[in-house]
């Protein structure tokens, strides 16, 4: 097996090779995922199930490491979703119906849940659904339930249970999604939803008293026809994409044919932080969208959103705009993926005409939520929210890890959208349910990744360790032992990258693909050479890749074996993110490797408590834990305004603000492996070298006076 061919995102999951990959987080395999060797037949054969056959519980069907907790496993029990019905037959259609048209229920019979298996099922699979904005009523009749002194704010949200989603071939019974959007996830071998795709389609699919089910919730003000709300935190890789694209494209396609006109404005937003991120979900939305008639276009440079009115720029200069840049192209999207930056700048170009153009907006996604509303990108994406006013705008928000303040500016935002556009309506703007989806434990790492934190005393140390970790030379049993490729490696700052990139670049031999093998990735890259980096690694051509953050988030390369942390973290959320690049989708045997000098002592411990965390859930023996309870002990707690310091600028000495606060911190924070004395040699070979031509310039000019100014010394 190839095992670079799974890089590629494109690859299709149906074969069930990758299937036969995810094995449970419990099973204990501590070995490289590309060794594994794939087991099992395909989990999905184009036989149909026979009349009378039994459809398979998600513990039957399932592949085990979409389990991401993998309960059932370790109790071994049936989970206690138990669907009641009988086979669900593949409801071949020939497109002609309309999204919203269920299946006929000749051809498939809906399965059901009773609430008490549905409380079941979440519990099972640690899904928590919670009402962030219960009226007050509902807010009142929760505290009257609750025993007195508990009734602290925390408990006056109520918790939903909504009925999860056990197969998605329920998605044509149940919510009645159009046969091409459900023929295209079958095409992408999507059979068994995630957990956080278990809790989350309902939530955006259903009818909102479906999942504000119990009679103490629903209240007349809190039925509405208004889709939810919804902010969702689970693990890396664990399918988010899909949970909020499914619903996304089933909802813009039921607009479009209940309005029986084409529509020419753009009906949903989705923003991502960074460009190979909002790359990636195009492309995922488009293979859904194949044959809908959906347009999912990614904002470009270039481009812009109104047809009419030139931009201020354009306008300006209208002769250079067209000879420079030529007629930028105007978007025809129904589904807009971007930036928020990219968006916003054009947003503000094109003030007027713009407003048009995204009045029709009914669903905005903010993916990476967190990063997005944290004030490196707040204002560029409270600046997109602003400018959306249609009055059914739904938004929804999703990440790996989402802290109470971002939150608490989510629930002010919502509310205070809500209030403004109200006030510019005649129309009552009715409240909508506002609802947090957590899958598993909130802000962890996942399970199924082998954390190691290896002490490397000094920048060249790091270096010796790192080399460690790409020659398969080391042995095997130490801490440092040989990853295999394709890894990606993260340092703080792109300066850190290109340096430890050229340093690395001639350590793969020539037999091996030399050089081309190992790349460097980072935002001061032309958007040409990014894209190529991004494909070159998905087909395996790259086997190591340096970064920066730019990468941490959202990226999803399919085949990755590990991570490797060159330098520390800025936060814990950092971490969980970064090591989230492997390990995806529940496929065992990602490593993720911490280097760390005495530098990164202080920092550490962010790190240590989230490798901790992942440890106990995992089960590990105390024994087997890379993070020893002493080394919690140890480490020094940082304080509050160091933690916000260290996550805005990392760890100060290895920024440009750092070294030039003195030579001892460029010595200690240097990327190389050369000598001192042979650093210094260079250095005055390459000072006599430019001397010597200054000097050669100035007496072919003839001004070698001795009038002439002191220049220093070379
Ligand atoms: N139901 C499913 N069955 C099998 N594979 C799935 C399923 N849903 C998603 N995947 C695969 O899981 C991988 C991770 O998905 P995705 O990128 O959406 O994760 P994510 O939760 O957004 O991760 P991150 O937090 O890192 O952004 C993808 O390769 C995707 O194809």
């Amino acid at each position: 097996m190839d095992p670079l061919r799974l890089l590629s995102r494109s690859t299709r999951l149906r074969d069930g090779r990758q299937h036969a990959q995810y094995t449970t987080p419990s099973s204990g395999a501590r070995v490289q995922a590309a060794q594994l060797t794939p087991v099992g037949a395909a989990v999905k054969t184009s036989k149909k199930r026979k009349r009378g056959e039994s459809i398979p519980t998600p513990s039957d069907d399932q592949p085990r490491g979409l389990d991401f907790f993998d309960t059932a496993a370790k109790s071994n029990t049936r989970p206690a979703v138990q669907l009641k019905q009988e086979a669900v037959q593949d409801g071949e259609n020939d497109g002609s119906e309309q999204p919203g048209d269920k299946a006929p229920l000749s051809a498939s019979v809906m399965p059901t849940m009773s609430d008490d298996e549905a409380r079941a099922a979440l519990k099972q699979h640690k899904l928590k659904v919670t009402l962030l904005n219960p009226t007050s009523s509902q807010a009142k009749q929760r505290r009257i339930g609750k025993k007195s002194g508990s009734g602290s704010e925390k408990s006056e949200k109520p918790a939903l249970y909504p009925h999860p989603l056990v197969s998605f071939r329920d998605l044509r019974t149940r919510f009645g999604i159009s046969s091409r959007l459900a023929g295209n996830l079958d095409e992408q071998g999507y059979i068994v939803p995630t957990e956080v795709q278990m809790g989350a389609l309902p939530i955006l699919l259903d009818a909102p008293d479906q999942y504000l089910g119990h009679s103490d919730l629903l209240s007349a003000d809190r039925v509405s026809v208004r889709t939810p709300n919804l902010l969702t935190v689970a693990p890396t890789g664990s399918g988010k994409t899909l949970a909020f694209m499914i619903p996304l494209l089933h909802r813009v396609q039921s607009r479009r044919h209940q309005d029986r006109v084409p529509i020419k404005a753009v009906s949903a937003i989705i923003l991502a932080p960074t460009k190979e991120l909002v790359g990636q979900i195009t492309n995922e939305g488009r293979k859904l969208a194949q044959g809908t008639g959906i347009n999912v276009t990614q904002l470009r440079k270039g481009m812009r959103l109104s047809p009419t009115q030139p931009s201020k720029s354009e306008a300006k200069d209208p002769v250079q705009h067209n000879v420079m840049a030529g007629e930028p192209t105007v978007v025809k999207a129904d589904v807009l993926v971007s930036t928020p930056g990219r968006l916003q700048g054009i947003l503000s170009d094109e003030r007027n005409s713009s407003q048009d153009m995204l009045s029709s907006v009914q669903e905005f996604v903010l993916d990476e939520a967190d990063v997005l509303l944290d004030p490196l990108f707040r204002e560029q994406t409270l600046g997109v929210w602003q400018k959306l006013t249609n009055l059914r705008l739904s938004v929804s928000l999703w990440s790996a890890t989402m802290g109470s303040n971002i939150e608490e500016l989510a629930r002010r935002t919502i509310k205070n959208w809500q209030e403004q556009v109200g006030a510019r309506n005649a129309e009552f703007v009715q409240e909508a349910p506002f609802i947090r989806l957590v899958v598993g434990l909130k802000d962890s790492a996942v399970p199924n990744v082998e954390h190691k934190l290896i002490y490397a005393a000094t920048e060249q140390g790091k270096l010796m360790g790192l080399r460690q970790l790409l020659h398969p030379a080391s042995t095997p049993q130490s801490a440092a032992a040989p990853l295999l490729p394709p890894f990606l490696i993260f340092t703080q700052t792109i300066e850190r990258a290109v340096a430890l990139h050229s340093e690395l670049l001639y350590d793969i031999p020539a037999e091996a693909g030399g050089i081309g093998r190992i790349a460097v990735l980072h935002a001061d890259l032309t958007d040409t050479a990014r894209d190529s980096v991004m494909t070159r690694f998905r087909q395996g051509e790259i086997w190591v890749l340096i970064t920066t953050d730019l990468l941490s988030r959202g990226v999803d390369f399919r085949g990755i074996n590990a991570v490797v942390n060159y330098d520390i973290p800025n936060s814990s959320a950092a971490y969980v993110h970064r090591i989230g690049r492997t390990g995806r989708a529940g496929r065992a045997g990602g490593v993720a490797v911490t280097l760390y000098s005495k530098e990164d002592i202080p920092y550490l411990k962010h790190v240590a408590n989230v490798v901790a965390m992942a440890q106990k859930q995992e089960g590990s023996s105390s024994k087997e834990a890379s993070v020893q309870p002493w080394l919690l002990d140890a480490l020094p707690k940082l304080s509050k305004e160091k933690k916000q310091t260290l996550k805005k600028r990392g760890i100060e000495s290895r920024t440009t603000r750092g070294k030039a606060n003195g030579p001892n911190a460029v010595r200690s924070t240097r990327i190389s492996s050369k000598a001192g004395f042979v650093k210094q040699a260079q250095n005055n070979r390459k000072g006599a070298i430019l001397g010597s031509q200054r000097r050669a310039q100035a007496e072919a000019l003839g001004d070698a006076g001795d009038d002439s100014e002191f220049a220093g010394f070379d």
